[in-house]
């Protein structure tokens, strides 16, 4: 069964335009006018229960909206959802005890209370029976290690600890599904790697459904099988990390000091039958990609073999550059074989360009990295983890044009 369910979903806001100056504001004392912003355009996935899935995207591409609709908070303009068989706007009561939310800039704590009292009053809200309570809360204080901080008012945590606190609020009913909202926001890095080994821990334990929101990569990639990418509303990828590693990573890349200047004919030349990419800085430093099928040791002893090498050193690919790379292309239909096919007729390609940053991996790409569900191609045309050839070309309705929602939000 599908944790979440969403087909066509859409959400468009009406908002207020302000007309310029003295006699404009004097205007719209007297009428108002207004335009529309589609937040989400028509978007459809699902999620199967026990996935962990990173949705992601710039500032503005919709993500919350998405995530208040999927939590009843705000009513879809069109399409239809479900999460654990509930529409979330239409039967919000019996729903809430199945979902966990955290929204990281926001909190659902009590300010000025101790924590505990904090949890106390949610156990009554979400109507948890005393004896399942304290089992549960039990077991969180001690994954979170918060036995210290109990007593203390929330308004006196760091956020660290308040945002410990706040998973423990958001799990203390043992919900099936969790949306996280930028959990790790702000966080030092400590913090960070102990809420994603809890987060983690959740899911296996119980197999908990969730949705991540964040701008850190290092989330997804710590947590998340699958990824959705939003841009301007529209769904742009959905796929597994791994094949969006594949299609867009230009593979490990090895990084190489020469003693004596090469020119980019004689490094192609020294990898001549391997399908490896090279990009040269200088004459005197190159990177060389190399693709996962390859071995990269051979890669390099084939190269040490016939020039005179300095230094070198081995990089992998992260999410980071591959996400900032679809972005700055705006479209996950041209992969980054092909832009590096176009960019091999170029004599040098800047290092400044290189979108392959310093990761300080050595490890095979994605070796620890599950393979994520069966992919498809929705109706609104967002590339599904196909491979690169099949996804080529293709035209996505989000790139470009993007609307502004800068005249002013309209509370629904
Ligand atoms: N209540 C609202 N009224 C009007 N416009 C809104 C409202 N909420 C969101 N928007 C607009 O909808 C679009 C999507 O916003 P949303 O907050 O969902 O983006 P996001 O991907 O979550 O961005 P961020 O990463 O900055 O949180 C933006 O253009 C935003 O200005």
């Amino acid at each position: 069964m599908n944790a979440i369910e969403v087909e066509k979903l859409r959400k468009t806001f009406r908002v207020q335009r302000n007309r310029e100056g003295l006699k404009g504001a004097f205007q719209d004392l007297f009428k108002r006018e207004y335009s529309e912003v589609m937040a989400v355009k028509d978007i459809s996935f699902a999620i199967p229960q026990g996935e962990i899935c990173g949705y992601i995207g710039e500032n503005g591409a919709g993500k919350s909206t998405t995530i208040k609709m999927l939590t009843g908070i705000l009513v879809p303009t069109a399409g239809s959802l479900k999460v654990q068989g509930y529409v979330p706007h239409q039967e919000r009561e019996a729903f809430v005890k199945h979902i966990g939310v955290v929204f990281g800039q926001r909190s659902q704590l009590w300010w000025d209370i101790g924590v505990i009292e904090s949890f106390r009053l949610l156990r009554k809200v979400y109507r948890v029976p005393e004896q399942d309570f304290n089992r549960r809360l039990n077991e969180l204080i001690e994954r979170l290690s918060l036995q210290e901080l109990l007593n203390r008012p929330v308004r006196k945590l760091s956020l660290g600890q308040r945002m410990r606190c706040e998973l423990v609020a958001a799990l203390l009913h043992q919900p099936e599904v969790v949306f996280l909202d930028e959990p790790t926001i702000g966080l030092d890095i400590v913090v960070k790697a102990e809420i994603r080994e809890f987060l983690l821990h959740m899911n296996k334990e119980y197999g908990t459904t969730i949705l991540l929101t964040t701008h850190d990569l290092q989330d997804i990639e710590a947590l998340c099988s699958r990824v959705i990418m939003l841009d301007d509303g529209n769904i742009i990828y959905d796929g597994s990390l791994d094949t969006l590693k594949s299609t867009w990573g230009k593979g490990r890349e090895v990084r190489l000091q020469f003693a004596k200047p090469m020119e980019l004919s004689e490094l192609h030349q020294l990898t001549a039958e391997l399908p490896v990419t090279w990009e040269a800085a200088s004459k005197l430093e190159a990177s060389v990609y190399v693709p996962k099928e390859l071995n990269v040791s051979d890669v390099i002893g084939l190269i040490v073999g016939q020039a005179s090498i300095l230094d070198l050193s081995i990089h992998e690919t992260n999410t980071d550059d591959i996400v900032r790379e679809i972005y700055k292309t705006g479209s996950a239909s041209a992969p980054a074989v092909e832009m590096l096919q176009r960019s091999q007729e170029a004599e040098y390609v800047s290092m400044g360009e290189r979108s392959i940053i310093d990761s300080g991996a050595v490890n095979p790409q994605d070796a620890d990295i599950a393979a994520a569900p069966v992919d498809k191609t929705s109706e609104n045309g967002h590339a599904s983890g196909e491979p690169a050839a099949e996804t080529a070309g293709r035209e996505f309705a989000g790139v470009g044009g993007r609307t502004s929602a800068s005249e002013g939000k309209s509370d629904e």
